[in-house]
């Protein structure tokens, strides 16, 4: 029989909690090469805490979160060099902006030239010349943001995973990451990203989930019109079904 390709990322009812917030409440989801999957939702609804669990940085509660066909929590380092992860703050505060970038290339295995060579480039692309050498604790939040955002670029990762990647970025910024994400996903990597700019995510996504109290609970047509309307009458469907 056929196989077809190996998601970058899947997760088989997947469920999370802390203490008594059902976090993550049995997601089933699958990410595969070239897709751009969008995950929208209220604060609160369990969208970071779901990308979490599927970069392995949280353990599930029951169910299964994969990385390229393994589990994620424990997942070999060679997997883990596959992925591009945007959470919040993951920028070394105390090293410059160049010295980010570089370090983030090393640790995915660049040589040092290479590691220079990537740094700069993504220096380019992300408009952040003018901020190079400076301490990344000295940033505006938009310019800390470009600095994790090309940290997580700057290795080619096979998958990325963006939680709301484009808070506090200006529309130059947002038109960047825009761009970068359609280059990379037409480039074969697979890109998990949660938002709440619906806009924006029906620009870039090949398929738009709404996760609503810890649950996927419905669908967007990335090329609907109106998306706000079906966002919200989505969400206030799943609210009455769940009373
Ligand atoms: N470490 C934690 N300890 C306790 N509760 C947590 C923890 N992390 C998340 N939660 C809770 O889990 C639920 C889901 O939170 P999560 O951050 O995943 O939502 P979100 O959809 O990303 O929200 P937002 O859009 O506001 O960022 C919330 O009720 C939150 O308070």
């Amino acid at each position: 029989m056929a196989r077809g390709p190996v998601p970058a990322v899947r997760a088989g009812r997947l469920a999370r909690s802390f203490g008594d917030v059902d976090a993550v409440r049995g997601i089933d989801i699958e990410v595969l090469p070239g897709q751009v999957h969008a995950l929208v939702g209220l604060n609160g609804a369990g969208k970071s805490t779901l990308l979490r669990l599927l970069v392995g940085l949280l353990r599930p509660g029951s169910g299964s979160a994969e990385l390229f066909g393994v589990p994620a929590w424990g997942a070999p380092a060679d997997v883990r060099a596959r992925v591009g992860f945007v959470g919040s703050g993951h920028a070394y505060g105390e090293l410059t902006v160049r010295e980010n970038l570089r370090t983030a290339a090393r640790l995915h295995g660049s040589c040092a030239r290479e590691a220079t060579a990537r740094a700069d480039a993504l220096v380019e692309s992300l408009a952040l010349g003018r901020w190079a050498g400076r301490r990344v604790r000295t940033l505006s939040d938009g310019n800390r943001r470009r600095v994790e955002l090309a940290c997580a670029l700057v290795h080619d990762a096979d998958l990325l995973v963006l939680d709301e990647p484009t808070n506090a970025l200006d529309p130059a910024g947002v038109v960047e990451i825009r761009e970068s994400v359609l280059r990379r996903a037409a480039g074969g990597a697979a890109v998990l990203v949660s938002s709440h700019h619906l806009d924006e995510m029906a620009r870039v996504a090949t398929t738009i989930d709404v996760v609503h109290e810890g649950r996927v609970v419905g669908r967007l047509p990335p090329d609907g019109a109106d998306l706000e309307r079906q966002f919200f009458r989505t969400v206030h469907a799943a609210a009455e079904a769940g009373r």
